[in-house]
């Protein structure tokens, strides 16, 4: 089984992949960090050199023809289940979670702004209104995930526990 861990940039998609992965003893894949390692760049370098829509290209291949094993825990990129017809890939290929988070609760989370270049110059008043904004427009693409959390102090006990 596929868990895709889904939500928007900070709400700790990565950290808890890996706590969950770890749990069920299983790998762990974090597509941004493929694409960093697959492309030797950053994501702000390669927004930078290639734009946003080249990126958004990129990332549905990287999700849709990575080597999987049969079990892991996939952390995605925070747009990624907004583009293409990759949250019904991943509905058809997993199970996805979507770690919901409020606004306030993300701007909290969300201090090392230059590895994310949506957000890179903002500060935190810049950033509230950008994620309410922005949230509403991804939002019906997250929900349409098969589990919704509330992510905020989760743990990855919780987190287990609500997969089964
Ligand atoms: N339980 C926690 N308490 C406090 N801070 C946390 C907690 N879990 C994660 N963080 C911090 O919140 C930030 C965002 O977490 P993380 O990088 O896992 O989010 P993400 O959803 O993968 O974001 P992105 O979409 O940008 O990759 C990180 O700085 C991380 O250290
Ligand atoms: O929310 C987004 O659109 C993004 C989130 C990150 O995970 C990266 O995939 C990239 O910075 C874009
Ligand atoms: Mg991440």
């Amino acid at each position: 089984m596929k868990i895709f861990l889904i939500g928007f940039m900070g709400c700790g998609k990565s950290t808890k992949a890996k706590q969950l992965a770890n749990k069920l003893e299983c790998q762990v894949v974090d597509l941004d960090a493929v694409i960093v390692e697959q492309e030797k760049q950053t994501i702000a370098e390669y927004f930078a050199a290639h734009g946003e829509a080249s990126f958004r290209q990129l990332e549905s291949d990287t999700l849709k023809n990575y080597p999987y094993p049969e079990t892991c825990v996939v952390a995605t990129g925070g747009g990624l289940p907004c583009f293409f017809d990759n949250m019904e890939w991943m509905n058809a290929n997993g199970k996805t979670v979507y770690l919901h988070m409020e606004p306030a609760q993300l701007v909290s989370r969300l201090h090392n702004r230059q590895k994310r270049p949506l957000i890179a110059n903002m500060d935190d008043e810049q950033l509230l209104a950008f994620i309410i904004k922005k949230l509403e427009e991804r939002d019906p693409f997250y929900t349409k995930a098969q589990l919704i959390i509330n992510a905020f102090d989760l743990d990855a006990e919780t987190l287990e526990e609500k997969l089964n």
